[in-house]
C-alpha cells in the first residue's frame, strides 16, 4: 500500500526552500531562506513626508509587519555593535550606509518573523540598496508608495518632530533632501518603469492621506475568489486614473 510518507530529503526540502529566482551578488548566490511567500510593499517619500505615520496605520488596518530601515540602523547603533560608530556618522552626515549592513539587518528581521507581509519603510533609498536586496532577497516588492510632499512642509514637519533624533536639525535636513533627490529618487524612476508606483499626495491630513492608501491594502484583507493579484492589479490602476498617475519632476 503506498503511503504519503516523505523521504528525509523532501521534508529537508520543504523547510528550507531557498529563493533562488534573484542573481548572484559578486558570484554568491542569493542567501535567503524562507519557507513562506514573502509578500513586500516598499515605502519610499522624502525625508518627513509621513512614511511611519502611514506604516503604524497599515498595521493596525491590515496586519501588515513594519520594518523601518532607519530604525534598524539606529537599533544597530544602540546595540553596540561594531557597524555602529561608521552608522552614526552616515547618519549624522545625511549619507545612506552601505547596503550589505541595512540589507542583512532586513533580512533577519524577515526571517525571524512568522509574518509574511512587510511594509519596508525607508527603503531601498539608492540602487545600491534596490540591487543587493534583490540578489539577496529574490524577492520583487508587489508595489511602491511613494510620499510625494514639497521640501518646505517635510523640513516644517522634521523641525516640529521632537524626538531627539541626531538627523532633525536644519544642516542634516538640508543633506538628507539632497541625498533624496540624487540617490532615491532614481529608484523611484526605476519602479515607475514597471508600472509599479503609487504616488500619494502626503500633504493632507493623516486620516486623508490613509483614505488614499487603503483600497490598495484592501485586497491583503479581502482575498477574492481570483486571489490577491488580480484585486491589486485593479486597485492600482483605479489609483492611477483617480489621478495619482505618477509625474516625477526633480
Ligand atoms: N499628514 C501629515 N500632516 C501633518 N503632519 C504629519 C503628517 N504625517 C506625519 N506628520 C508628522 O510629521 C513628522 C514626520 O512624520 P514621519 O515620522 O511619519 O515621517 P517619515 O517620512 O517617516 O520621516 P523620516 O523619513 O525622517 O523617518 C511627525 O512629527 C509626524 O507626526
Ligand atoms: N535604507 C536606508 C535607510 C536609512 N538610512 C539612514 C540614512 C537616513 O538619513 C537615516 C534615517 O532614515 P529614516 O528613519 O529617515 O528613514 O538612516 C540608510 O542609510 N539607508
Amino acid at each position: 500500500m503506498a503511503t504519503a510518507t516523505k523521504t528525509v530529503s523532501e521534508e529537508e526540502e520543504e523547510v528550507t526552500t531557498v529563493k533562488v529566482n534573484g542573481s548572484a551578488v559578486n558570484g554568491v548566490p542569493p542567501v535567503f531562506t524562507s519557507s513562506r511567500e514573502l509578500k513586500v510593499v516598499f515605502v519610499l517619500g522624502g525625508p518627513g513626508s509621513g512614511k511611519g505615520t502611514q506604516c503604524s496605520k497599515i498595521v493596525e488596518t491590515f496586519g501588515f509587519v513594519h520594518l523601518s530601515a532607519g530604525d534598524l540602523l539606529r537599533a544597530e547603533i544602540k546595540s553596540g555593535n561594531e557597524n555602529g560608530n561608521m552608522i552614526q556618522n552616515m547618519i549624522k552626515e545625511g549619507k545612506i550606509v552601505p547596503a550589505e549592513v541595512t540589507v542583512k539587518l532586513l533580512q533577519k528581521a524577515m526571517e525571524e518573523s512568522e509574518n509574511d507581509k512587510f511594509l519596508i519603510d525607508g527603503f531601498p533609498r539608492n540602487e545600491e540598496n534596490r540591487a543587493i536586496f534583490e540578489s539577496v532577497t529574490g524577492i520583487e516588492p508587489q508595489f511602491i508608495l511613494f510620499f510625494d510632499c514639497p521640501e518646505q512642509e517635510m523640513e516644517r514637519r522634521l523641525l516640529g518632530r521632537n524626538q531627539g533624533r541626531v538627523d532633525d536639525n536644519i544642516e542634516t535636513i538640508r543633506k538628507r533632501f539632497k541625498v533624496f533627490v540624487e540617490s532615491s529618487i532614481p529608484v523611484v524612476d526605476y519602479y515607475e518603469t514597471s508600472g509599479k508606483v503609487n504616488k500619494i499626495d502626503a500633504t493632507k491630513s493623516v486620516d486623508k492621506v490613509f483614505d488614499s492608501i487603503r483600497p490598495l491594502f484592501d485586497c491583503f484583507n479581502h482575498v477574492s475568489s481570483n486571489g490577491y493579484e488580480e484585486e491589486l492589479t485593479e486597485a492600482i490602476k483605479q489609483h492611477n486614473i483617480n489621478g495619482s498617475a505618477v509625474a516625477i519632476t526633480n
